[in-house]
């Protein structure tokens, strides 16, 4: 036995046995997507009564999160996060959840400037590998800085997680590490390919034909950043690179079919640059121990200056609905957080400032809510609304009617280009509206 094992076997514990180090009052921060803590939330959730005031933070997590379910008046935990799931904004609707707001590039610099800092982290990680290293899988945004900052750090080990390669910070040595806890080594938890309507696939095909060979992909998340990465690896395009921070189901397909070699990038030449993936188990297969692939903290991936030296940078990104001025909204509609920014303005504006990057916003013109159709294009943000992206920072709006480009353009000139893309529907009191708010000229044209 060397003596990493023999260090192991000393920070060996039971889940029950790890959770004794958190104190009423702390902070507890969990890994991140795909990599929340499963038995250590039990555990925790189970110290319900000795505690209060435990604040937990993560960030979009796809499972039950038992902390918040275990005490729905927070007199013990409160529950944040920093991108809503599915699952948490479930438990915001609850009251059981509530979102930390940011740009994503920031969020290590917040932690390690001590801003909500955990006392305690709990990681999942892969198990140890000869050298004493755990790597944390496929979400490196920030686990590193949540660990610099803790009193004391737990891994939870998953033999079933993915060893993602480096970049850098994508691991933590067993020395930094207080206790171990062996994880009940589920599978990761997949996300289905989102199946693509006739919308996405107009509006795909108005993306894909912006998009030149050696250009450098970035995908948001939802569903038509995914389906225009399929159509991408349909296409005749050839030597793609990768720099995103998300790593989603079309990335796989786009590499298996040939498009993406990376000689064409900047910097990280050859590698598919990602801070975390989330998707299904072909896509955990296909990042485990692949050299073609290099995972990074997020305050390298996002950086504005970093996204930007890579020639040819394309950000696609998804919008719940944008106004008459430009500004999107992308994380909520009204008061209900659906998601958060993420990294939709970071890499919103990294692309435009790369040399013949292009970013863009896409939206299906309308939205089916409950037995209503609405338009996504609308004269002002939903109030209580968030703005993701200032109209200072958009540059493409792509939906099923067309593209603009809004950099530079008047306000008359972004309200009639932006009805001109709207459902033929709403269009003429989209005018009416523009009118009131004095951004319509007499020489604006009415298209219908
Ligand atoms: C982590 C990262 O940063 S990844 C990189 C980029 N980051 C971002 O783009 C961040 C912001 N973007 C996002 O969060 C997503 O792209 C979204 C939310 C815009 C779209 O994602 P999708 O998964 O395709 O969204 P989907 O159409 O399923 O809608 C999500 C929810 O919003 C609701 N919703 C969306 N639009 C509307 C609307 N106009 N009115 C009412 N509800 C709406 C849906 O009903 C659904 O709610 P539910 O699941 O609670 O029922
Ligand atoms: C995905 C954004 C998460 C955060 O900044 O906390």
């Amino acid at each position: 036995m060397n003596s990493y094992q023999e260090e192991y076997k000393r920070k060996l514990v039971t889940a029950d046995e790890a959770v004794k180090v958190v104190k009423s009052g702390d902070w507890v921060a969990y890994s991140h997507f795909a990599m929340t803590p499963r038995v250590l939330d039990k555990a925790l959730a189970a110290r319900k009564n000795e505690l209060f005031d435990v604040k937990v933070r993560g960030v979009c997590s796809v499972h039950p999160l038992q902390v918040a379910l275990a005490d729905p008046e927070q007199q013990h935990f409160i529950y944040n996060s920093g991108f809503f799931s599915g699952v948490e904004r479930k438990l915001q609707d609850e009251g059981m959840a509530f979102h930390i707001p940011g740009l994503y590039v920031e969020s290590p610099t917040n932690i390690r400037s001590g801003q909500n800092a955990p006392d305690v982290a709990m990681i999942v990680t892969t198990p140890m590998d000869e050298r004493g290293f755990f790597n944390f899988s496929v979400s490196c945004s920030y686990e590193r800085a949540l660990c610099e900052m803790a009193r004391t750090v737990i891994v939870e080990v998953n033999e079933k997680a993915p060893r993602c390669l480096g970049g850098f910070q994508e691991s933590i040595h067993i020395s930094e590490v207080d206790y171990i806890v062996e994880g009940n080594n589920e599978p990761l938890i997949e996300i289905p390919t989102h199946q693509p309507t006739e919308v996405d696939k107009k509006i795909a095909a108005l993306i894909v034909e912006e998009i030149e060979d050696g250009a450098c992909l970035q995908l948001g998340i939802g569903g038509l950043p995914n389906t225009i990465g399929k159509m991408l690896a349909e296409s005749d395009l050839k030597d793609l690179g990768v720099h995103s921070e998300m790593l989603c189901n079309a990335f796989v397909e786009l590499y298996e079919a040939g498009k993406i070699t990376g000689a064409r990038k900047t910097i990280d030449r050859f590698k598919m640059v990602y801070t975390f993936a989330l998707g299904d188990a072909r896509l955990y297969e296909f990042v485990h121990n692949n050299p073609a692939c290099a995972i990074y903290p997020v305050d390298y991936t996002n950086n504005v200056n970093v996204i930007a030296q890579n020639d040819r940078q394309i950000a696609i990104n998804n919008a719940i609905e944008i106004d008459l001025y430009g500004q999107v909204c992308s994380e909520s509609v009204g008061t209900r957080q659906i998601s958060g920014t993420g990294g939709q303005f970071d890499f919103t504006y990294g692309a435009f400032r790369s040399r013949g990057g292009k970013a863009f916003i896409c939206l299906s013109s309308t939205k089916k809510v409950k037995d209503r159709t609405v338009s996504r294009i609308v004269p002002m943000i939903t109030p209580g609304g968030i703005v993701t992206v200032p109209r200072t920072v958009v540059q493409y709006v792509v939906t099923e009617y067309g593209k603009v480009n809004l950099k530079g353009k008047t306000t008359w000139q972004r309200a009639e280009m932006l009805i001109s893309i709207a459902h033929p529907d709403f269009r003429e009191e989209l005018i009416k509206q523009a009118e009131k708010m004095k951004i319509w000229t007499r020489t604006n044209k009415r298209l219908s």
